[in-house]
Parts: structure tokens; sequence; C-alpha cells
């Protein structure tokens, strides 16, 4: 039951924006879909909406065809990256709008504006012109004005896409913290990992019109199903490894993985799941060595890109070292694997 997206296709003239596509969305469920630009995320969500007809397959909504409901008809609402407000009206006009629709009173309609935008942290807003709000405040009205209309489900193209990224954080846990509270059923488009894994029960991975893996952010991140999702994730390397007793052993060396797996595998590594610690010559010579090609300063790390001599077959591998005790190009470093940066693939 919920929402469930059956064998979906929708193309452009010769361009197949979205092939064959399956996802359900339990009611009260979150899920996001994620994948790089032109994917197909914001095709399949409009097709959902009923704002793109399928070439093939359908949705359906706890069991019914919606093929030939309206999309006014669907009971879903809409937030998109830019917020759409009617200028004309104020944030109240803009938050009844649902509930008029529906022939509410105009008590009702008060009292359901003064819910809404409390759950949104906005109360007290509303003979606010939406001219007048900042970025974040009118994506908030936006999401307000959906929820008003007690949606089935709510469908989100980018929500936060347009704002700056401190705001973009803050409000994804806001907003992470408001659907859990509402407990609605979700359908999140973004590109942004870390807004999916935070508002997502379950994250869809997306590329070329198709879903390569659909699971918890938790499963996703420490189990891409194969090495594209991986890639896409941000493992930068791909090494083999014997797996056994919780452990897997690789040409970088040994590390704790959760894998119930056992045997050769695959390993794909984020540039955290690799420490680049300087040694200076003093100690003895560690067992995993790289040698420093490249550095650059991030935010709270440096970022180094290292050649591993005993194995030369990985080439030039990221790994990450302390901002206060960063190697210099060209220096030797102890090379040593962080569980946290290490998925399993497959
Ligand atoms: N109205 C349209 N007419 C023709 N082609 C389209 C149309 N809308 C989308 N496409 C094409 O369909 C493919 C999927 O586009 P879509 O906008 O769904 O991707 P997306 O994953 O949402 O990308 P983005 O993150 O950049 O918005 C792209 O190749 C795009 O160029």
């Amino acid at each position: 039951m919920g929402l469930e997206i059956r064998d979906l296709s929708v193309r452009f003239g010769s361009v197949p924006a979205v092939s064959g596509v399956n996802l359900s969305v339990a009611a009260g469920e979150v899920v996001a879909l994620l994948g790089p630009s032109g994917c197909g995320k914001s095709t399949m969500l409009r097709a959902v909406a009923g704002l793109e007809p399928p070439t093939a397959g359908g949705v359906l909504w706890n069991g019914a065809d919606l093929g030939g409901v309206a999309v006014h008809r669907r009971g879903f609402g809409m937030v998109f990256q830019d917020g759409q407000l009617f200028p004309h009206r104020d944030v109240a006009g803009n938050v009844a709008f649902g509930p008029r629709m529906r022939g509410a009173s105009k008590a009702r309609r008060r009292e359901r504006v003064g819910e809404v935008l409390e759950l949104v942290g906005l109360a007290g807003y509303e003979r606010r012109r939406t001219t007048e709000l900042s970025g974040g405040e009118a994506q908030r009205v936006a999401l307000a004005r959906a929820l008003a209309a007690d949606p089935r489900v709510l469908l989100l193209d980018e929500p936060l896409a347009a704002l700056d990224r401190a705001l973009r954080e803050q409000l994804a846990v806001v907003l992470a913290e408001l659907l859990g509270g509402a407990a609605a059923t979700a359908l999140v488009v973004t590109h942004d990992h870390d807004e999916a894994f935070t508002l997502a029960d379950r994250v869809a991975v997306m590329s070329r019109g198709r879903i390569l893996q659909v699971d918890a952010p938790s499963r996703l991140w420490k189990h891409p199903a194969d090495e594209e999702v991986a890639a896409f994730l941000g493992c930068s390397t791909v090494l083999s490894a014997r797996i056994g007793d919780g452990l897997a052993r690789c040409a970088l060396g040994e590390v704790a993985v959760p894998s119930e797996a056992a045997g050769a595998g695959l390993l794909g590594l984020r540039a955290t799941g690799l420490r680049a610690v300087r040694f200076g010559g003093v100690e003895e010579e560690p067992e995993v060595v790289g040698v420093v090609r490249e550095r650059v300063h991030r935010h709270d790390h440096v970022r180094v890109a290292v050649t591993v001599p005993q194995a030369p077959e990985l080439g030039r591998v990221e790994a990450t070292a302390r901002v206060d005790d960063a190697p210099e190009y060209e220096e030797k470093v102890r090379l040593w694997l962080n569980p946290d940066g290490v998925a399993v693939i497959g």
C-alpha cells in the first residue's frame, strides 16, 4: 500500500528520460531520488504528479491506478526548488490555498494556516508579503502550503537547492523532523548526498533513467550494489580484498567490515577511508607506505593523493591527513584504513 511506481517509462522523442522504473513508497515513508544531473529524477517526479504522461507503465496509490486521474485530483502536494509562491497573496493567502480549494470555512482555514506555519517554524508570518521573505522562509512557506492541503504524498523537487550551503544543511534537518513528525509520505528529488541521507528512510540511486539501488542510507553507504553506485557515493578507489571474520584484507592493509560476506570481494574506498600519517623516518618504516603526489587543503582536513610502492597497480589513491600535521609533497607517509570510509561493494 502507499505509492507504487510500476515499470514506469517516459521518453522525450528519442531521449529515454525514465526507463522501466519500479519503486514503492510506503505510507509514512520518505524516499529520496538521488542521482546526477539529467538522470531522470525530475521527470520521474513529474510523472508521479501527473504532469508528464508515461510512455509505459504507471503510478498507483493504494493499489488504484492513477493513469486517468488529473493532476489536481491525485491528492499529491508539490514543492519545487523555487517555491513558486503566489506573489499577489500574503503568506496566509498562499498557505490557505489548498484548504480554500477544498471548501474549508474561513475559521477552519485560519486555524489550519496557524497550525502549519507553526509546524514550519513561521508562526506569526500570516500577513507577511511573499516578496519580503528570505529564500529559506519562502521555501518553508511553500512547504506549509503543500502540507496545509493534507496531501497523501508530498513530492519535493530539489526543495533546498536554491539556498546557500549552511542554510541548506540547517533546513534539511528541520525538514527531516517535520516530515517525520507529520508521518508524511514523501518522494524527494535531490542531487545532494547529504540531503538525501538526512531526509530519507530509503534512498534510490538513479543513473540514465534507471534505479541502480534502493536502500536505507546506512546500508547504501556501507554496501553499494555495484561499482557505479560506489563511485557515485564517493568511492574513488576500488580494490579487491579477501573478506572473512569481519575483516577485509587488501593491498592497503586490513580493515574491519560489517559484511557477512566471505571470500573474494571488492572494497570501495572514499578519501576518508585511507588515512595518511607522517612518520618522519624516525620510527621504523610502517607496513603500508604511500608517497604524497598531490595535496589540497579542504576545510577540516588535507586531501592527498598517494602512490603506494608495494601496490603500483592502484595508481594514485586518495587519502586524508590532519591539517595540523599535514605531510609535504613527495613525503613518505604511513597509510592505514579507516572503517568509516570503506564500503563493501555488491
Ligand atoms: N521537456 C523535455 N523535453 C525534452 N527532453 C527533456 C525534457 N525534460 C527533460 N528532458 C531530458 O530528459 C532527461 C532527464 O531529465 P530530468 O530533468 O528528469 O533529469 P534530472 O535528473 O532531474 O536532472 P537535474 O538534476 O539536472 O534537474 C535529460 O536528458 C533531459 O535533457
